[in-house]
């Protein structure tokens, strides 16, 4: 540390704390070790007594943590978010819009074995507001060596062409639904199967444009199907005889229907039952019964990603059994 006169010490780093008492009145800290003098202290730091103070020498090489956890922000690619001035060694990334939180797991979990550096997210896919707080650059000592930052560009930057954490805008994608069930078909029961769908795909910015109501026949299942594909739905949900009674029909009309089936029996539960397919680029669903009964199911997991334009594949489903006991 080096002894400077404070007119002589703006934009250089503190290497103390420093106190001030006004008795009866005020005792505590006035500038924590490893503030920047700004202009404006000088004023205060000269009522308290202080024409002299101790500043730290930043070594070549070194980095101090407001400027490195700076740096930390700059230096990774990332979409729809805005960064913190820094303070105490510390950014925090807030998101810019409604939608889905994503980063690399494992790229993170790199980032983190580098040592003195910490990068905090959310968990990946987490559904966020905008203005959430979803990740932090943290610096851990008050100067860093600056060859940990270069450590970590060429984890973030390893891919050139991705973004390593970002907010995913939801699609206001259009939203058919079949309802299957003869005892909702011929009114022997109220549907309640619908607004539970409308609720959740709406609180995303999709929309429901229509609910077509069949028996348990298969080919009626699959004409509404392909009716409400016609129709321009982007999204299509079938409700119902997702299980294993004679009369589930549910699973075998999507098969028919669909070009590509990625998972039937999700490790999840509630929401076991749940079938993911493709028609061409259009996602199809099948959802069992919990998803009208249950409040967090399978369904609340992968409607997200799906209006998100995640290209969901056999894996990603086969993830979710840890911490899928809901
Ligand atoms: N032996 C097995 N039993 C069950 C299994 C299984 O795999 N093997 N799965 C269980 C799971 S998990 C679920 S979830 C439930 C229901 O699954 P389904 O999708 O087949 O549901 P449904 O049989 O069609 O209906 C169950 C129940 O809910 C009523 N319902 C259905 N749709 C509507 C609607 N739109 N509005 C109001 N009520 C509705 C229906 O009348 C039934 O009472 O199966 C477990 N059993
Ligand atoms: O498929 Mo069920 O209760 O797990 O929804």
């Amino acid at each position: 540390m080096k002894e400077v006169h404070v007119t002589d010490a703006i934009g250089m780093i503190l290497g103390h704390d420093l106190t001030k008492i006004v008795p009866g009145e005020f005792k505590g800290r006035l500038f924590k070790k490893g503030h920047r003098i700004r202009e404006e202290d000088i004023p205060q730091l000269l009522n308290i007594g202080k024409e002299h103070i101790f500043v730290m020498e930043i070594p070549p090489g070194y980095v101090h943590e407001n400027d490195g956890a700076q740096r930390m922000a700059e230096m990774t690619p990332m979409a729809n978010v805005n960064v913190s001035e820094p303070h105490e060694g510390k950014v925090v990334v807030k998101s810019n819009i409604h939608g889905l939180f994503r980063v690399n797991p494992d790229r993170l979990y790199q980032l983190n074995c580098i040592g003195e550096l910490a990068v905090v997210t959310k968990k990946t896919f987490t559904v966020v507001k905008e203005n959430d707080s979803v990740a932090a650059f943290r610096v851990i000592p008050l100067i860093v060596k600056e060859s940990k930052l270069f450590q970590m560009d060429t984890i973030v930057n390893r891919n050139t062409s991705d973004v390593f954490l970002e907010v995913q805008p939801f699609r206001s994608l259009r939203v058919g639904i079949v309802t299957t069930g003869s005892e909702i078909a011929k009114g022997r029961i109220e549907d309640r199967f619908g607004p539970v769908i409308k609720r959740k795909v709406e609180s995303y910015g999709a929309f429901v444009h229509r609910q077509i109501i069949v028996g348990d026949e298969q080919a009626r299942i699959v004409e509404a199907l392909e009716t409400l594909r016609d129709e321009g739905c982007e999204l299509l949900i079938c409700t119902g005889g997702m299980s294993v009674d004679p009369d589930d029909r549910t699973p075998s009309a999507i098969r028919t229907f669909a070009t590509q089936v990625i998972g039937y029996g999700i490790p999840m539960l509630p929401g076991t039952m749940l079938m993911l397919a493709y028609h061409h680029d259009i996602p199809v669903f099948g959802l069992p019964g919990a998803v009208m009964f249950d409040a967090q199911t399978s369904f609340d997991f992968l409607l997200p990603r799906v209006l998100a334009g995640c290209s969901i594949q056999a894996n990603d489903l086969a993830e979710l059994g840890h911490g899928g006991y809901l």
